[in-house]
């Protein structure tokens, strides 16, 4: 069984997608995507913040998703294809991505939709699962770290809960990608202490 591999390789050498989210429900892949498009995704990010593009993300589905920064305190803007050169390369990446999912697990996934987010200091979102109550397409999630330099004091880890093991923590390091399955993992953004920049997305199935 193939891994995942871009650019570069898995960070738990030899573990397949199927092993990583059948079995333990998550993976994580270190140089998904280069560092040169990370810090191009990283500067779209920024500008996009202090253009006033990005919004405070809500919490639930719907037309109006409440703002509850005791929740979550994250910025977004969603990203659509012909936004940059930067954004059409990542979007293209995550076709391939999909494909080799439903290849290998048959999952029927039919869409990707995905969004910048940006933690400022302080920032964090609390423990949950990405399906929604009234709309369970969301199927596998996966996150892209575009910072430089993280360090474990800087916090803003993602903490996974996976069940009957471990929790494991991953620190948002640039080109680090992490995914899981969306309606199954409990997860977390621990309180960040610097910037934190990423692009979230969710591969959905057919209801
Ligand atoms: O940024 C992360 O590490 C996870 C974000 C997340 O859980 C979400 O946006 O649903
Ligand atoms: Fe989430």
């Amino acid at each position: 069984m193939p891994a995942i591999s871009f650019d570069g390789s898995l960070a738990v050498p030899g573990l397949s997608i199927v092993d990583g989210l059948c079995q333990a429900g998550w993976l994580m892949q270190e140089h998904f995507i280069s560092p040169e498009l990370s810090r191009q995704l990283a500067a779209e990010c920024v500008q996009s913040m202090l253009s006033g593009k990005m919004k405070g993300a809500g919490v639930g589905s719907g037309h109006a998703p409440l703002l509850q920064p005791d929740i979550r305190g994250d910025h977004i803007e969603w990203l659509e294809i012909g936004r940059s050169e930067a954004c059409d390369r990542y979007l293209a990446h995550m076709e391939t991505l999909r494909c080799m999912l439903n290849r290998e697990l048959f999952l029927g996934l039919e869409e990707y939709e995905s969004h910048f987010a940006l933690y400022a200091p302080g920032a964090f979102y609390r423990a949950h699962l990405d399906r929604f109550r009234d709309d369970d397409k969301r199927t596998v999630s996966v996150v892209l770290y575009l910072n430089d330099d993280w360090l474990p004091e800087h916090g803003g880890a993602l903490r996974l809960h996976p069940q009957g093991a471990p929790v494991v923590d991953i620190l948002p390091q640039a080109g680090r990608m992490a995914m899981f399955m969306s309606g199954e993992m409990l997860h977390e953004v621990l309180p960040t202490a610097r910037q934190r920049l990423s692009i979230a997305g969710w591969f959905r199935r057919r209801a």
